[in-house]
Protein backbone atom coordinates (compact mmCIF):
# COMPACT_ATOMS: atom_id res chain seq x y z
CA UNK A 1 0.00 0.00 0.00
CA UNK A 2 1.24 3.23 -0.48
CA UNK A 3 2.78 3.94 3.46
CA UNK A 4 6.33 4.98 3.61
CA UNK A 5 8.40 4.40 6.68
CA UNK A 6 10.02 8.07 6.94
CA UNK A 7 13.50 8.17 6.58
CA UNK A 8 15.94 10.91 6.36
CA UNK A 9 18.83 10.81 3.68
CA UNK A 10 22.33 11.65 5.56
CA UNK A 11 23.31 13.76 2.78
CA UNK A 12 20.38 16.16 3.49
CA UNK A 13 18.03 15.54 0.87
CA UNK A 14 14.28 15.94 0.62
CA UNK A 15 12.86 13.82 3.29
CA UNK A 16 10.01 11.08 2.19
CA UNK A 17 6.91 11.90 3.62
CA UNK A 18 3.26 10.52 3.60
CA UNK A 19 1.86 13.37 1.61
CA UNK A 20 4.91 13.29 -0.66
CA UNK A 21 4.44 9.88 -1.32
CA UNK A 22 0.86 10.18 -1.17
CA UNK A 23 1.42 13.03 -4.27
CA UNK A 24 3.67 10.77 -6.30
CA UNK A 25 1.10 7.98 -5.79
CA UNK A 26 -1.57 10.70 -7.40
CA UNK A 27 0.50 11.37 -10.43
CA UNK A 28 1.47 7.87 -10.94
CA UNK A 29 -2.27 6.90 -11.16
CA UNK A 30 -2.95 9.51 -13.77
CA UNK A 31 0.50 8.27 -15.95
CA UNK A 32 -0.57 4.57 -15.68
CA UNK A 33 -4.08 4.67 -15.43
CA UNK A 34 -6.12 2.96 -12.58
CA UNK A 35 -6.09 -0.66 -13.45
CA UNK A 36 -2.33 -0.74 -13.39
CA UNK A 37 -2.22 1.70 -10.57
CA UNK A 38 -4.67 -0.98 -8.67
CA UNK A 39 -3.11 -3.74 -9.77
CA UNK A 40 0.55 -2.83 -9.64
CA UNK A 41 1.58 0.22 -7.66
CA UNK A 42 -0.73 -0.03 -5.15
CA UNK A 43 0.17 -3.08 -3.41
CA UNK A 44 3.85 -1.44 -3.15
CA UNK A 45 5.45 -0.73 -0.13
CA UNK A 46 7.79 2.10 0.40
CA UNK A 47 10.64 0.48 2.55
CA UNK A 48 13.62 3.13 2.43
CA UNK A 49 14.48 6.26 0.55
CA UNK A 50 18.40 7.07 1.61
CA UNK A 51 21.66 7.06 -0.31
CA UNK A 52 19.45 8.09 -3.91
CA UNK A 53 18.25 4.42 -3.43
CA UNK A 54 14.31 4.57 -3.33
CA UNK A 55 13.62 0.57 -2.39
CA UNK A 56 9.82 -0.62 -2.39
CA UNK A 57 8.67 -4.21 -1.44
CA UNK A 58 6.30 -6.08 -3.68
CA UNK A 59 4.10 -8.38 -2.84
CA UNK A 60 5.76 -11.68 -4.91
CA UNK A 61 8.47 -12.03 -7.19
CA UNK A 62 6.51 -12.02 -10.15
CA UNK A 63 4.89 -8.69 -9.24
CA UNK A 64 8.68 -7.37 -8.08
CA UNK A 65 9.93 -8.27 -11.52
CA UNK A 66 6.91 -7.25 -13.49
CA UNK A 67 6.34 -3.69 -11.46
CA UNK A 68 10.21 -3.19 -12.18
CA UNK A 69 10.37 -3.96 -15.58
CA UNK A 70 6.92 -1.96 -16.37
CA UNK A 71 6.76 0.83 -13.75
CA UNK A 72 10.05 1.32 -12.67
CA UNK A 73 10.80 4.19 -15.06
CA UNK A 74 7.19 6.21 -14.30
CA UNK A 75 8.19 5.67 -10.57
CA UNK A 76 11.60 7.03 -10.94
CA UNK A 77 10.41 9.81 -12.93
CA UNK A 78 7.72 11.23 -10.20
CA UNK A 79 10.13 10.47 -7.64
CA UNK A 80 12.34 13.01 -9.33
CA UNK A 81 9.74 15.62 -10.66
CA UNK A 82 8.21 15.92 -6.70
CA UNK A 83 12.17 16.59 -6.11
CA UNK A 84 13.63 13.84 -4.64
CA UNK A 85 17.27 12.96 -5.61
CA UNK A 86 16.69 9.34 -6.50
CA UNK A 87 19.53 7.67 -8.52
CA UNK A 88 17.63 4.18 -8.32
CA UNK A 89 15.06 2.21 -7.24
CA UNK A 90 15.07 -0.99 -5.99
CA UNK A 91 12.13 -3.47 -5.55
CA UNK A 92 12.43 -6.41 -3.18
CA UNK A 93 10.01 -9.18 -2.09
CA UNK A 94 9.57 -10.03 1.68
CA UNK A 95 10.59 -12.95 3.64
CA UNK A 96 8.47 -15.61 3.30
CA UNK A 97 5.50 -15.14 5.49
CA UNK A 98 1.53 -14.52 5.40
CA UNK A 99 0.44 -11.00 3.40
CA UNK A 100 -1.19 -9.29 6.29
CA UNK A 101 -4.89 -8.61 5.16
CA UNK A 102 -4.16 -4.93 4.99
CA UNK A 103 -1.96 -5.26 2.21
CA UNK A 104 -4.42 -6.94 -0.14
CA UNK A 105 -4.92 -4.63 -2.38
CA UNK A 106 -8.35 -6.00 -4.23
CA UNK A 107 -11.50 -7.47 -2.95
CA UNK A 108 -11.44 -11.13 -3.33
CA UNK A 109 -14.15 -13.52 -3.10
CA UNK A 110 -12.58 -15.61 -0.87
CA UNK A 111 -9.09 -16.84 0.44
CA UNK A 112 -7.27 -19.48 -1.37
CA UNK A 113 -6.53 -22.14 0.83
CA UNK A 114 -2.82 -21.73 1.81
CA UNK A 115 -1.31 -25.37 0.98
CA UNK A 116 -1.53 -27.08 -2.19
CA UNK A 117 -3.91 -29.59 -1.13
CA UNK A 118 -5.52 -32.54 -3.30
CA UNK A 119 -8.00 -31.06 -5.78
CA UNK A 120 -11.15 -31.77 -6.02
CA UNK A 121 -14.49 -30.43 -8.13
CA UNK A 122 -15.16 -27.63 -5.40
CA UNK A 123 -11.39 -26.39 -6.26
CA UNK A 124 -12.02 -25.99 -10.10
CA UNK A 125 -13.40 -22.10 -10.60
CA UNK A 126 -16.28 -20.92 -11.30
CA UNK A 127 -19.70 -19.14 -10.14
CA UNK A 128 -22.99 -20.13 -9.37
CA UNK A 129 -25.59 -20.21 -12.32
CA UNK A 130 -28.89 -18.24 -12.05
CA UNK A 131 -31.58 -21.61 -11.98
CA UNK A 132 -34.14 -19.29 -13.71
CA UNK A 133 -31.33 -18.77 -16.87
CA UNK A 134 -32.44 -21.93 -18.66
CA UNK A 135 -33.57 -22.56 -22.70
CA UNK A 136 -37.09 -23.15 -21.72
CA UNK A 137 -37.46 -19.57 -20.05
CA UNK A 138 -35.45 -17.96 -23.02
CA UNK A 139 -38.14 -15.93 -25.20
CA UNK A 140 -36.87 -16.63 -28.96
CA UNK A 141 -37.64 -13.48 -31.70
CA UNK A 142 -35.80 -12.25 -34.87
CA UNK A 143 -32.96 -10.52 -33.26
CA UNK A 144 -31.48 -13.30 -30.75
CA UNK A 145 -32.32 -16.85 -33.34
CA UNK A 146 -28.84 -17.27 -34.44
CA UNK A 147 -27.54 -16.52 -31.02
CA UNK A 148 -30.06 -19.16 -29.77
CA UNK A 149 -29.47 -21.81 -32.26
CA UNK A 150 -25.55 -21.37 -31.41
CA UNK A 151 -25.99 -21.83 -28.36
CA UNK A 152 -28.20 -25.00 -28.60
CA UNK A 153 -25.44 -26.55 -30.69
CA UNK A 154 -22.94 -25.81 -28.50
CA UNK A 155 -24.94 -27.33 -25.17
CA UNK A 156 -25.63 -30.41 -27.40
CA UNK A 157 -22.01 -31.23 -25.99
CA UNK A 158 -21.20 -32.62 -29.70
CA UNK A 159 -17.94 -32.51 -31.03
CA UNK A 160 -16.41 -28.44 -31.00
CA UNK A 161 -17.47 -27.37 -34.22
CA UNK A 162 -16.76 -23.69 -33.49
CA UNK A 163 -14.57 -22.40 -30.91
CA UNK A 164 -14.86 -20.25 -29.00
CA UNK A 165 -18.80 -19.06 -29.48
CA UNK A 166 -18.61 -15.42 -28.69
CA UNK A 167 -21.57 -13.85 -28.13
CA UNK A 168 -22.21 -10.08 -28.13
CA UNK A 169 -24.45 -7.41 -27.53
CA UNK A 170 -26.17 -4.43 -25.52
CA UNK A 171 -27.01 -4.51 -21.70
CA UNK A 172 -29.42 -6.79 -20.88
CA UNK A 173 -30.10 -8.33 -24.08
CA UNK A 174 -29.63 -12.27 -22.46
CA UNK A 175 -26.08 -13.09 -23.04
CA UNK A 176 -25.65 -14.27 -19.36
CA UNK A 177 -29.08 -15.83 -19.57
CA UNK A 178 -27.62 -18.09 -22.48
CA UNK A 179 -24.66 -18.58 -21.09
CA UNK A 180 -26.09 -20.09 -17.96
CA UNK A 181 -29.02 -21.75 -20.34
CA UNK A 182 -25.38 -23.96 -21.70
CA UNK A 183 -24.28 -24.94 -18.58
CA UNK A 184 -27.76 -25.99 -17.33
CA UNK A 185 -28.45 -27.77 -20.35
CA UNK A 186 -24.58 -29.69 -20.21
CA UNK A 187 -24.79 -30.61 -16.89
CA UNK A 188 -27.79 -32.56 -18.04
CA UNK A 189 -26.54 -34.13 -21.01
CA UNK A 190 -22.71 -34.35 -19.49
CA UNK A 191 -22.91 -34.74 -16.37
CA UNK A 192 -19.11 -35.89 -15.94
CA UNK A 193 -18.02 -32.57 -17.97
CA UNK A 194 -16.59 -30.07 -15.83
CA UNK A 195 -18.29 -26.84 -17.24
CA UNK A 196 -17.26 -23.51 -15.62
CA UNK A 197 -18.84 -20.07 -15.72
CA UNK A 198 -17.03 -17.27 -14.59
CA UNK A 199 -17.51 -13.46 -15.26
CA UNK A 200 -14.01 -12.17 -16.96
CA UNK A 201 -13.89 -9.75 -13.56
CA UNK A 202 -13.83 -12.87 -11.47
CA UNK A 203 -10.77 -14.00 -13.40
CA UNK A 204 -8.99 -11.36 -13.28
CA UNK A 205 -9.67 -11.47 -8.88
CA UNK A 206 -8.74 -14.93 -8.93
CA UNK A 207 -5.59 -14.27 -10.97
CA UNK A 208 -4.77 -11.58 -8.84
CA UNK A 209 -5.40 -13.81 -5.89
CA UNK A 210 -3.36 -16.41 -7.04
CA UNK A 211 -0.33 -13.87 -7.62
CA UNK A 212 -0.58 -12.63 -4.10
CA UNK A 213 -0.79 -16.25 -2.51
CA UNK A 214 1.79 -17.55 -5.19
CA UNK A 215 -0.31 -20.04 -5.90
CA UNK A 216 -0.27 -19.59 -9.67
CA UNK A 217 0.71 -23.07 -11.08
CA UNK A 218 -2.34 -24.52 -8.75
CA UNK A 219 -4.72 -21.44 -10.88
CA UNK A 220 -2.81 -22.34 -13.94
CA UNK A 221 -3.86 -26.03 -13.57
CA UNK A 222 -7.42 -24.97 -12.77
CA UNK A 223 -8.28 -23.43 -15.51
CA UNK A 224 -6.55 -25.90 -17.74
CA UNK A 225 -8.70 -28.63 -16.43
CA UNK A 226 -11.78 -27.78 -17.59
CA UNK A 227 -14.01 -29.16 -20.24
CA UNK A 228 -15.71 -25.96 -21.16
CA UNK A 229 -15.12 -22.76 -20.03
CA UNK A 230 -17.72 -19.73 -19.71
CA UNK A 231 -16.07 -16.02 -19.31
CA UNK A 232 -18.53 -13.13 -19.50
CA UNK A 233 -18.44 -9.77 -19.84
CA UNK A 234 -14.90 -10.26 -21.27
CA UNK A 235 -14.37 -6.61 -22.40
CA UNK A 236 -13.68 -6.39 -18.44
CA UNK A 237 -10.17 -7.28 -18.73
CA UNK A 238 -9.38 -4.65 -21.64
CA UNK A 239 -6.50 -2.45 -20.46
CA UNK A 240 -5.18 -5.07 -17.66
CA UNK A 241 -2.32 -6.22 -19.35
CA UNK A 242 -1.20 -9.09 -17.13
CA UNK A 243 -4.66 -10.80 -16.94
CA UNK A 244 -5.14 -10.42 -20.42
CA UNK A 245 -1.81 -12.19 -20.85
CA UNK A 246 -3.29 -15.11 -18.61
CA UNK A 247 -6.07 -15.01 -19.86
CA UNK A 248 -4.63 -15.73 -23.41
CA UNK A 249 -2.80 -18.49 -22.13
CA UNK A 250 -5.70 -20.51 -20.48
CA UNK A 251 -7.60 -19.85 -23.71
CA UNK A 252 -4.76 -21.43 -26.14
CA UNK A 253 -3.96 -24.30 -23.98
CA UNK A 254 -7.68 -25.27 -23.81
CA UNK A 255 -8.55 -24.67 -27.75
CA UNK A 256 -5.19 -26.96 -27.92
CA UNK A 257 -6.72 -29.57 -25.92
CA UNK A 258 -10.00 -29.25 -28.12
CA UNK A 259 -11.65 -28.05 -25.43
CA UNK A 260 -15.21 -25.81 -25.82
CA UNK A 261 -14.92 -21.87 -24.89
CA UNK A 262 -17.77 -20.05 -24.77
CA UNK A 263 -16.87 -15.74 -24.56
CA UNK A 264 -19.55 -12.78 -23.99
CA UNK A 265 -18.91 -9.09 -24.58
CA UNK A 266 -20.72 -5.92 -24.75
CA UNK A 267 -19.37 -5.89 -28.73
CA UNK A 268 -17.33 -7.92 -31.12
CA UNK A 269 -13.95 -8.28 -30.56
CA UNK A 270 -12.47 -6.11 -32.83
CA UNK A 271 -14.33 -2.84 -31.23
CA UNK A 272 -12.99 -3.89 -27.71
CA UNK A 273 -10.48 -0.98 -27.26
CA UNK A 274 -7.02 -2.11 -25.37
CA UNK A 275 -7.45 -5.89 -25.77
CA UNK A 276 -4.59 -7.15 -27.46
CA UNK A 277 -4.66 -7.70 -30.87
CA UNK A 278 -3.65 -11.36 -30.51
CA UNK A 279 -6.68 -11.63 -28.09
CA UNK A 280 -8.49 -10.45 -30.14
CA UNK A 281 -7.81 -12.35 -33.31
CA UNK A 282 -8.16 -15.58 -31.29
CA UNK A 283 -11.67 -14.60 -29.85
CA UNK A 284 -12.75 -14.36 -33.88
CA UNK A 285 -11.69 -17.67 -34.82
CA UNK A 286 -14.73 -19.39 -33.94
CA UNK A 287 -18.61 -18.19 -34.40
CA UNK A 288 -19.25 -14.71 -33.38
CA UNK A 289 -23.03 -13.97 -32.89
CA UNK A 290 -24.87 -10.51 -31.77
CA UNK A 291 -27.62 -10.85 -30.11
CA UNK A 292 -29.88 -7.18 -31.93
CA UNK A 293 -31.80 -4.72 -29.86
CA UNK A 294 -35.10 -6.71 -28.96
CA UNK A 295 -38.15 -5.84 -31.76
CA UNK A 296 -41.41 -5.10 -30.58
CA UNK A 297 -42.62 -9.07 -31.20
CA UNK A 298 -39.85 -10.15 -29.19
CA UNK A 299 -40.46 -7.78 -26.07
CA UNK A 300 -44.20 -8.64 -26.29
CA UNK A 301 -42.80 -12.15 -26.20
CA UNK A 302 -41.35 -11.96 -23.46
CA UNK A 303 -43.62 -9.75 -21.40
CA UNK A 304 -46.22 -12.32 -22.24
CA UNK A 305 -44.17 -15.45 -20.84
CA UNK A 306 -42.93 -13.29 -17.85
CA UNK A 307 -46.99 -12.74 -17.30
CA UNK A 308 -47.46 -16.24 -17.32
CA UNK A 309 -45.25 -16.67 -13.97
CA UNK A 310 -46.70 -13.75 -12.06
CA UNK A 311 -50.56 -14.85 -12.84
CA UNK A 312 -49.55 -17.96 -10.44
CA UNK A 313 -47.70 -15.83 -7.83
CA UNK A 314 -50.34 -13.24 -7.85
CA UNK A 315 -53.85 -15.32 -8.58
CA UNK A 316 -56.33 -12.70 -7.78
CA UNK A 317 -54.98 -10.02 -10.23
CA UNK A 318 -56.14 -8.78 -13.72
CA UNK A 319 -54.69 -7.13 -16.41
CA UNK A 320 -56.19 -5.02 -18.90
CA UNK A 321 -56.22 -5.74 -22.59
CA UNK A 322 -53.58 -4.03 -24.43
CA UNK A 323 -51.22 -3.38 -21.05
CA UNK A 324 -48.49 -5.63 -22.62
CA UNK A 325 -48.57 -4.15 -26.03
CA UNK A 326 -48.02 -0.43 -24.35
CA UNK A 327 -45.42 -1.48 -22.05
CA UNK A 328 -43.75 -3.42 -25.32
CA UNK A 329 -44.25 -0.23 -27.01
CA UNK A 330 -42.57 2.01 -25.15
CA UNK A 331 -39.85 0.46 -23.06
CA UNK A 332 -37.33 -0.29 -25.52
CA UNK A 333 -34.18 -0.04 -23.82
CA UNK A 334 -33.49 -3.38 -22.46
CA UNK A 335 -35.68 -6.61 -20.84
CA UNK A 336 -34.11 -6.13 -17.86
CA UNK A 337 -35.88 -2.80 -17.55
CA UNK A 338 -38.71 -4.86 -19.04
CA UNK A 339 -38.54 -7.10 -16.30
CA UNK A 340 -38.59 -5.07 -13.71
CA UNK A 341 -41.51 -2.64 -14.94
CA UNK A 342 -43.28 -5.65 -15.11
CA UNK A 343 -42.56 -6.91 -11.42
CA UNK A 344 -43.33 -3.40 -9.96
CA UNK A 345 -46.31 -3.28 -11.91
CA UNK A 346 -47.68 -6.39 -10.28
CA UNK A 347 -46.15 -5.69 -7.44
CA UNK A 348 -47.60 -2.13 -7.14
CA UNK A 349 -51.22 -3.49 -8.37
CA UNK A 350 -51.62 -6.50 -5.80
CA UNK A 351 -50.58 -3.84 -3.20
CA UNK A 352 -53.08 -1.26 -3.66
CA UNK A 353 -55.17 -4.42 -5.00
CA UNK A 354 -56.05 -2.96 -8.16
CA UNK A 355 -56.71 -3.99 -11.64
CA UNK A 356 -53.54 -3.83 -14.00
CA UNK A 357 -55.11 -0.76 -16.06
CA UNK A 358 -52.98 1.42 -18.77
CA UNK A 359 -53.32 3.93 -15.81
CA UNK A 360 -52.31 2.12 -13.22
CA UNK A 361 -48.89 1.33 -15.50
CA UNK A 362 -48.73 4.83 -16.49
CA UNK A 363 -48.64 6.20 -12.96
CA UNK A 364 -46.16 3.64 -11.03
CA UNK A 365 -43.87 3.34 -14.04
CA UNK A 366 -43.43 6.99 -14.82
CA UNK A 367 -40.21 6.68 -14.14
CA UNK A 368 -38.99 3.83 -16.40
CA UNK A 369 -41.50 5.28 -18.93
CA UNK A 370 -39.36 8.52 -19.05
CA UNK A 371 -35.89 7.05 -19.00
CA UNK A 372 -37.50 4.76 -21.84
CA UNK A 373 -38.78 7.55 -24.05
CA UNK A 374 -36.33 6.97 -26.82
CA UNK A 375 -35.37 10.23 -28.81
CA UNK A 376 -36.09 10.25 -31.88
CA UNK A 377 -34.13 12.88 -34.32
CA UNK A 378 -36.42 14.86 -37.13
CA UNK A 379 -33.66 13.59 -39.56
CA UNK A 380 -34.14 10.03 -38.23
CA UNK A 381 -37.75 10.70 -39.26
CA UNK A 382 -36.95 12.41 -42.69
CA UNK A 383 -34.48 9.81 -43.62
CA UNK A 384 -37.08 6.51 -42.89
CA UNK A 385 -39.90 7.92 -44.66
CA UNK A 386 -37.66 8.64 -47.62
CA UNK A 387 -36.35 5.47 -47.75
CA UNK A 388 -40.07 3.97 -46.96
CA UNK A 389 -41.45 5.86 -50.06
CA UNK A 390 -38.15 5.94 -52.12
CA UNK A 391 -38.08 9.07 -52.69
CA UNK A 392 -34.82 11.70 -51.69
CA UNK A 393 -33.53 12.69 -48.68
CA UNK A 394 -33.14 16.30 -50.02
CA UNK A 395 -36.94 16.18 -51.67
CA UNK A 396 -37.56 16.28 -47.45
CA UNK A 397 -36.74 19.57 -47.36
CA UNK A 398 -36.66 20.67 -50.61
CA UNK A 399 -39.02 23.03 -52.55
CA UNK A 400 -40.99 20.42 -54.87
CA UNK A 401 -44.34 20.74 -54.85
CA UNK A 402 -45.97 17.34 -56.72
CA UNK A 403 -47.45 15.02 -54.47
CA UNK A 404 -45.58 12.15 -54.96
CA UNK A 405 -42.69 14.20 -52.57
CA UNK A 406 -45.42 16.77 -51.07
CA UNK A 407 -47.45 13.83 -48.81
CA UNK A 408 -44.37 11.83 -48.17
CA UNK A 409 -42.77 15.34 -46.66
CA UNK A 410 -45.77 15.92 -44.42
CA UNK A 411 -45.80 12.30 -43.57
CA UNK A 412 -42.25 13.16 -41.90
CA UNK A 413 -43.68 16.51 -40.37
CA UNK A 414 -46.32 14.69 -38.37
CA UNK A 415 -44.41 12.36 -37.26
CA UNK A 416 -42.17 14.57 -36.23
CA UNK A 417 -44.08 16.72 -34.41
CA UNK A 418 -45.78 13.03 -32.81
CA UNK A 419 -42.45 11.67 -32.53
CA UNK A 420 -40.56 14.59 -31.21
CA UNK A 421 -40.33 17.17 -28.55
CA UNK A 422 -40.31 19.99 -31.23
CA UNK A 423 -42.38 23.10 -31.62
CA UNK A 424 -43.35 23.93 -34.75
CA UNK A 425 -41.40 26.19 -35.73
CA UNK A 426 -38.57 23.93 -34.74
CA UNK A 427 -39.89 21.77 -37.11
CA UNK A 428 -40.08 23.95 -40.01
CA UNK A 429 -36.50 24.73 -39.69
CA UNK A 430 -35.41 21.28 -40.48
CA UNK A 431 -37.75 21.01 -43.28
CA UNK A 432 -35.83 23.62 -45.53
CA UNK A 433 -36.78 26.59 -43.41
CA UNK A 434 -40.40 26.52 -43.86
CA UNK A 435 -43.12 28.64 -41.92
CA UNK A 436 -45.15 27.37 -38.48
CA UNK A 437 -48.11 27.75 -40.40
CA UNK A 438 -46.79 25.05 -43.56
CA UNK A 439 -45.93 22.45 -40.73
CA UNK A 440 -49.57 23.22 -39.21
CA UNK A 441 -51.09 22.27 -42.56
CA UNK A 442 -49.20 19.41 -43.34
CA UNK A 443 -49.96 17.77 -39.73
CA UNK A 444 -53.72 18.27 -40.24
CA UNK A 445 -53.75 17.07 -43.54
CA UNK A 446 -52.26 13.94 -42.36
CA UNK A 447 -54.79 13.31 -39.06
CA UNK A 448 -57.26 14.35 -41.57
CA UNK A 449 -55.89 11.45 -43.97
CA UNK A 450 -55.59 8.86 -41.60
CA UNK A 451 -59.19 8.67 -41.11
CA UNK A 452 -60.01 8.20 -44.06
CA UNK A 453 -56.92 6.11 -46.19
CA UNK A 454 -56.23 2.92 -44.94
CA UNK A 455 -52.81 2.93 -46.54
CA UNK A 456 -51.65 6.12 -44.85
CA UNK A 457 -52.89 5.32 -41.42
CA UNK A 458 -50.85 1.77 -42.19
CA UNK A 459 -47.76 3.86 -43.56
CA UNK A 460 -47.79 5.93 -39.80
CA UNK A 461 -48.09 3.03 -37.90
CA UNK A 462 -45.48 1.02 -39.74
CA UNK A 463 -43.10 3.66 -39.93
CA UNK A 464 -43.76 4.74 -35.93
CA UNK A 465 -42.93 1.40 -35.09
CA UNK A 466 -39.75 1.67 -37.25
CA UNK A 467 -38.66 4.83 -35.46
CA UNK A 468 -39.69 3.51 -32.17
CA UNK A 469 -38.04 0.21 -31.92
N1 LIG B 1 -34.87 -13.57 -24.88
C1 LIG B 1 -35.09 -13.53 -23.56
N2 LIG B 1 -36.05 -14.29 -23.00
C2 LIG B 1 -36.30 -14.23 -21.68
N3 LIG B 1 -35.61 -13.47 -20.82
C3 LIG B 1 -34.63 -12.70 -21.33
C4 LIG B 1 -34.31 -12.69 -22.71
N4 LIG B 1 -33.30 -11.84 -22.92
C5 LIG B 1 -32.97 -11.34 -21.72
N5 LIG B 1 -33.77 -11.85 -20.76
C6 LIG B 1 -33.74 -11.54 -19.32
O1 LIG B 1 -33.26 -10.22 -19.18
C7 LIG B 1 -32.39 -10.12 -18.06
C8 LIG B 1 -31.04 -9.63 -18.51
O2 LIG B 1 -30.42 -10.63 -19.31
P1 LIG B 1 -28.88 -11.00 -19.18
O3 LIG B 1 -28.40 -10.80 -17.77
O4 LIG B 1 -28.67 -12.33 -19.78
O5 LIG B 1 -28.29 -9.85 -20.10
P2 LIG B 1 -26.80 -9.61 -20.57
O6 LIG B 1 -26.87 -9.50 -22.04
O7 LIG B 1 -25.88 -10.62 -19.99
O8 LIG B 1 -26.54 -8.18 -19.95
P3 LIG B 1 -25.20 -7.49 -19.40
O9 LIG B 1 -24.55 -6.91 -20.58
O10 LIG B 1 -25.75 -6.46 -18.47
O11 LIG B 1 -24.38 -8.52 -18.72
C9 LIG B 1 -32.34 -11.50 -17.43
O12 LIG B 1 -33.25 -11.56 -16.36
C10 LIG B 1 -32.79 -12.42 -18.56
O13 LIG B 1 -33.45 -13.58 -18.07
Amino acid sequence: MCAPKLHVDSKGNKKMTKETWGRVCNELLKTVGKSNYTTWIAPLRMIDMAEGIAAFEAPTKFMRDWVSRNFGEAILRELRNDGHVVERIEFRVPELRPIPANEVSRPVAAPAPAAPKARSDEDLPGAPLDARFTFDSFVVGKPNELAHAAARRVAEGGPVTFNPLFLYGGVGLGKTHLMHAIAHELQIRRPEARVRYLSAEQFMYRFVQALRERQIMDFKEMFRSVDVLMVDDVQFIAGKDSTQEEFFHTFNALVDQGKQIIISADRAPGEIKDLEERIKSRLQCGLVVDLHPTDYELRLGILQTKTEAYRAQYPGLTMADGVLEFLAHRITTNVRVLEGALTRLFAFASLVGKEISLDLAQECLTDILRASDRKVTIEEIQRKVAEHYNVRLSDMIGPKRVRTIARPRQVAMYLSKQLTTRSLPEIGRRFGGRDHTTIMHGIRKIEELMGSDRQIAEDIDLLRRLLES
